[in-house]
């Protein structure tokens, strides 16, 4: 996918090229989790988008989850799930869904403590994504 040129430069040795501080920030791959972890609670309550994920296995969406931002980031990982546009489109997801899911990581994120700049950084990710995401009738 498009974000790619933050990763996939990262040696198993730990060396690394690239701008990994976001994933620092984060707190590296226990904080991902972490995160992840509240974001998948806050969706699982989320009137607005539950439907979609009502046959979902949670372990693995929250495990890639976790590694393709991890990836995204700039850390140690290999995304190894399903490609965004793939998995996405046959759920045509909106605009208002997306943002939907966007605001359940801002809760987790400010569960998380997280400072505003490492919102705004993380954000900026996944707002560049949403043409991957959102059917496309629906983007603006
Ligand atoms: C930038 C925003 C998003 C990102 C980064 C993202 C990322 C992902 C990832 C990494 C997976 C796992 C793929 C796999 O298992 O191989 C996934 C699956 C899924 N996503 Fe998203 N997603 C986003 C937005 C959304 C939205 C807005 C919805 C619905 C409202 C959604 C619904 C789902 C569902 C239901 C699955 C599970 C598919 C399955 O297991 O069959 N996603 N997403």
């Amino acid at each position: 996918h498009s974000a790619a040129p933050l990763s996939a430069t990262i040696a198993p040795t730990g060396l690394q090229q690239g701008d990994n501080s976001l994933y620092l920030a984060l707190g590296e791959y226990q904080g991902l989790s972490q995160l992840m972890e509240a974001f998948v609670l806050a969706i699982a309550v989320d009137e607005r988008v539950i439907h979609h994920f009502e046959r979902v296995d949670i372990e693995r969406f929250h495990q890639m989850l976790t590694l393709h931002l991890c990836e995204l980031t700039g850390g140690p990982c290999e995304y190894t799930g399903a490609d965004m546009v793939e998995v996405h489109r046959g759920m045509r997801i909106s605009s208002a869904e997306f943002n939907a899911v966007v605001e359940n990581l801002i809760t987790a994120m400010q569960q998380q403590q997280l400072s505003v700049s490492t919102q705004n950084r993380l954000l900026a990710i996944l707002a560049a994504m949403q043409h991957e995401i959102v059917y496309p009738q629906e983007q603006k």
